[in-house]
């Protein structure tokens, strides 16, 4: 069984410090969870305007949505309605209700393995292999943000188009329900229980609300990478990805946000005993054997 989140729950202002979980690598930066600022990290004040009204929007549609709604009661895998991704919001407005947030699902039937790191960290690539060897469902947080906002019906395309350029985090009620309905629908369609939720959660309320509403994960994969070799591959990622944030503006941004505000999250999950560290600054095969390596050991006997 899994700890409970006990430590997420605790005040965010609590200092933490996990040495083992701090970079080597004399030239990327110290991480600290001191809540310094720098200006390459801050959008312009027209953008902040910008941002905070359609934030401000999506808040009010979802708060509006709430009204006069009964609470009901969460369904398990593979029951209940089809939720489309048209109203992504509507999936989260279910947990918000008084009291005791009932998870969608339990974490004995499903398995959820997050896997955090920075930027161009290499997370994308391996979840792909383990997806291959493994059977896991692999969910990219960005990439569900992307379809999100390509979708000619969505109502939150400018939104997420404008904080993925800037580097910034989707408001989480968005990329909450996004996750969760895609769980559902692999549910549904291919009977999976394992998933790799990649890129997610970036931030703390995001780690303590999926954990609520959602289910507990099992096991944080953090893919520990200097910055200057997540720079390296971002650049050359960017030169055939077409990604609106793969840019040396906007990288310079996502490293900061990693920072000061994902890279925290890996902390409070190492104080649960939940994070398995794995080194990215070698070829991609050489990772891989210690990605198996964790897997080996965790879900060797595992029916989940
Ligand atoms: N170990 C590695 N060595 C060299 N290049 C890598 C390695 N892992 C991934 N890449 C490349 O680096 C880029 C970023 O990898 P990706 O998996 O997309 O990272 P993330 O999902 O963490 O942003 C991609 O172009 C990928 O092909
Ligand atoms: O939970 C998430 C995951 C991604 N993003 C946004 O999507 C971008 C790209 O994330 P992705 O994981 O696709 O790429 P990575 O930065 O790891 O290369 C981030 O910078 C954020 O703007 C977000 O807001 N919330």
């Amino acid at each position: 069984m899994l700890r409970s989140t006990v430590l997420l729950r605790q005040p965010l202002t609590r200092r933490v410090t996990a040495q083992c979980m701090r970079p080597t690598t004399s030239s990327w930066r110290a991480y600290s969870t001191s809540s310094h600022k720098t200006n390459s990290g801050t959008p312009s004040f027209a953008a902040m305007l910008a941002v905070a009204s359609m934030g401000f929007a999506a808040y009010s549609m979802l708060i509006k949505s709430r009204e006069g709604q009964a609470m009901p009661r969460r369904q398990g895998a593979g029951q209940g309605e089809q939720q489309s991704s048209a109203e992504p919001l509507k999936k989260v407005q279910e947990h918000e209700q008084p009291g005791q947030p009932i998870p969608a699902f339990s974490s004995d039937e499903v398995t959820v393995v997050f896997v955090l790191g920075g930027p161009g960290a290499g997370k994308g690539t391996q979840c792909e292999n383990l997806k291959r060897d493994y059977g896991f469902v692999h969910l990219s947080a960005g990439d569900l943000l992307r379809a999100e906002q390509k979708r000619p019906e969505s109502k939150y395309g400018e939104l997420i188009n404008h904080y993925i350029r800037e580097g910034l985090i989707v408001p989480m009620e968005v990329t909450i329900a996004l996750l969760e309905n895609a769980m559902k629908e692999a549910m549904e369609t291919s009977k999976s229980t394992r998933f790799l939720i990649d890129g997610f959660p970036r931030k703390m309320d995001q780690a303590i609300k999926f954990e609520e509403v959602v289910v507990p994960s099992k096991v944080v994969l953090y893919f520990e990478c200097p910055e200057e070799v997540m720079l390296k591959r971002l650049l050359k990622r960017g030169e055939s990805s077409g990604r609106i944030d793969d840019n040396i503006e906007s990288i310079k941004k996502r490293f900061n946000v990693f920072t000061e505000t994902s890279f925290p999250v890996i902390e409070a999950f190492e104080k649960q005993n939940k994070v398995k560290k794995v080194h990215c600054d070698q070829p991609v095969e050489n990772v891989y054997k210690e990605v198996k390596t964790v897997f080996d050991t965790m879900f060797a006997n595992d029916k989940n």
